[in-house]
């Protein structure tokens, strides 16, 4: 069997990033194995607006939750990546950092190392920005762009409209943020196509000869070598062309995301004794945490009808020829709406009215409410960090509770999260997406079998997070009822003028984004951990996690930037660089 210094399980966007740092040491021999498929070079990847045409083909794990008795026991659609460059190869290009406030928390819960200033610069590595007004900053190998042409009124109204609401423009989009941002996308300046794990991190190190990686190759477990309490991973089992092979490694890092990290530790011994003696697997670490913690950003969007005149995206959606072929043109000059993810205005916003004295009440009245006492559940140390961190962030004026993306063009889901098509016809519109920044609703990803998984993220199963996103859809009818933006569309009917409406609105409509996070949580064992500070599993000497599981504090919004930083946080701390 051949031998490696490190065996990546899972070539995604931690998985990549890590094998092009760890083979920089031309000592270390390292191994990849991607369930996925090798798909560079395919259009549907590179060409950034086509990203929604990969969902529900093989390059997706196409995950569902458990009916949600949140959202009216709805289930949910829950898409990862399952291809060479993971979910950074099928996701929808933003890149938002998240907030310092957000990173410190990790540190506080017992994370030395994992304070803003040290992650930060860890982050720094990963990126490139081209801004047609900074420049070039930075000189990480993912490469970020703006869209290269504002062809439409889109952006500035938002902008002013958010500045008559008395929130400016966020120029330091990486701290506190408050206020309409203009978020860059992870699209190459020169080529207008898609910048991922794939072309970024693994191409450059793809012909050293201490690489080696294998596509379509899925593992099953992680072997181990137990003497009394000690315990020892040794190497890998997969299924590669219908046989199954083994792999030996001195070290085993999982970068297979937040469902198949904790999937594959409970498939290999490791979590609730009790859960796993009922399938009849071997336990050889008891940790009850693997698998709980899941956190995801609850999600709505509104779409409104815009006057007709307006530059909208509702004919590309409805796949109109002209739309479609003034399109393509477009991207031929790397302009136009195929050249950008669609998603760049975007806004974080702290809770509605958070800046008067009877917002200050309100929030207070929902957190003596809500947050104290007992209806907290789970490990009591943890909620309480969780809570006070929430608290922090709720009523802080310059902190945001809300995320919203503007869109021209009809944004609504189906029942079951997918995206929904516009209504027929010719109508315009304008949309907002909003999400919940920071919920405090926790779920969890199990095993319920060999080829079984239960995934339940319980979205407002803590009440406040209703409460909060409800506010918070009502201020976006606010933002459209106000000038400049109110001109631009047809009259704004108020949907959700009472909070009950809001919430009933919500429970119907909110899906989750797919932003699921925390399942393998780096936090001490006693707090609800599985990782410590160094990303070890804890119980085996030589076995980590370092991929969107281990983040135990939900980001702010978008993860992809905060996994590119951890995976390069990781690579330092293996490479013994940091801590
Ligand atoms: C459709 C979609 C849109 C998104 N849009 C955005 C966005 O616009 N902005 C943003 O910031 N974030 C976005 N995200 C989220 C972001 O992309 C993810 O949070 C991030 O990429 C997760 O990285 P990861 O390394 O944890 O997992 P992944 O990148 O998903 O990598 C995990 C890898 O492990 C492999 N794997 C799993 N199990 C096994 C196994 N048993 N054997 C071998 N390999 C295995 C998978 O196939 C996959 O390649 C989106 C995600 C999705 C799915």
């Amino acid at each position: 069997m051949t031998s490696y210094d490190y065996i990546i399980v899972g070539g995604g966007t931690a998985g990549l990033v890590l094998a092009a740092r760890l083979t920089e040491d031309s000592s270390k021999r390292v191994l990849v194995l991607e369930a996925g498929d090798d798909l560079s070079g395919d259009t549907r990847l590179a060409v950034p607006a086509m990203w929604p045409t990969l969902l529900n083909t093989d390059a997706d794990w196409k995950f569902k939750t458990v009916p949600q008795p949140g959202l009216n026991n709805r289930t949910i659609s829950f898409p990862q990546g399952k291809v060479l460059g993971g979910s950074s190869a099928i996701n929808g290009l933003s890149f938002t950092h998240s907030s310092k406030a957000n990173v410190d928390a990790w540190f506080k819960l017992g994370n030395p190392g994992w304070d803003w200033a040290s992650f930060s610069h860890s982050l720094a590595k990963s990126y490139t920005l081209t801004s047609p007004s900074a420049g070039v900053t930075g000189s990480g190998p993912l490469q970020l762009s703006y869209p290269k042409d504002i062809d439409n009124a889109w952006p500035g109204i938002w902008q002013q409209t958010l500045d008559g609401l008395g929130f400016s423009k966020c120029e330091d989009a990486a701290k506190q943020a408050c206020g309409p941002i203009f978020v860059p996308d992870t699209i190459h300046p020169a080529s207008k196509t898609r910048s991922f794990a794939g072309n970024a991190y693994l191409e450059p190190a793809r012909s050293r000869e201490n690489l080696t990686v294998v596509p379509n190759a899925v593992v099953r477990r992680i072997l181990f070598n137990k003497y009394g309490d000690a315990v020892t991973a040794t190497g890998v089992e997969y299924t590669k062309d219908g046989e199954t092979q083994a792999a030996a490694g001195k070290e085993i890092i999982l970068t297979a995301g937040t469902i198949n990290s904790p999937r594959l530790l409970e498939l290999s011994g490791v979590g609730d004794a009790k859960r796993l003696e009922k399938l009849g697997i071997d336990v050889v670490v008891d940790n009850p945490n693997v698998g709980e913690n899941l956190q995801n950003h609850p999600m709505c969007g509104l779409s409104f009808e815009a006057q007709d005149d307006e530059k909208t995206m509702d004919g590309l959606a409805r796949q109109d020829p002209a739309a479609l072929q003034a399109a393509m043109a477009a991207y031929a000059q790397q302009l136009g709406p195929f050249a950008s993810s669609g998603t760049n205005n975007a806004a974080q916003l702290p809770f509605p009215g958070i800046r008067t004295a009877e917002g200050k009440a309100e929030v207070e009245e929902l957190i003596s409410k809500y947050i104290t006492g007992a209806e907290l559940g789970g490990n009591a140390a943890f909620v309480e960090t969780q809570a006070d961190f929430v608290r922090s962030i709720l009523t802080s004026p310059d902190e945001a509770s809300g995320y919203y993306i503007s869109f021209p063009g009809y944004a609504a889901f189906n029942p079951d999260g997918t995206m929904a098509p516009p209504p027929a016809g010719t109508g315009k519109h304008f949309s907002i997406a909003l999400l919940l920044t920071h919920p405090l609703s926790r779920g969890s990803v199990h095993i319920t079998s060999a080829t079984d998984v239960a995934i339940d993220p319980r979205y407002f199963s803590h009440p406040l997070d209703i409460e909060i996103l409800a506010r918070h859809l009502r201020f976006v009818e606010s933002i459209a009822s106000a000038e400049p933006l109110a001109s631009h569309l047809k009259a704004v009917e108020r949907r959700n003028a009472a909070v009950d409406q809001a919430k009933e609105y919500l429970r119907r409509t909110a899906v989750g984004a797919h932003h699921f996070t925390g399942t393998c949580s780096m936090m001490p064992e006693a707090l609800g951990g599985v990782v410590d500070a160094q990303l070890r599993v804890y119980g085996v000497s030589n076995l980590r996690v370092a991929d969107a599981s281990i983040i135990p504090l939900t980001p702010r919004a978008n993860p992809q930037a905060t996994v590119y930083g951890v995976a390069e946080h990781a690579a330092a701390i293996i490479k013994g660089g940091v801590l």
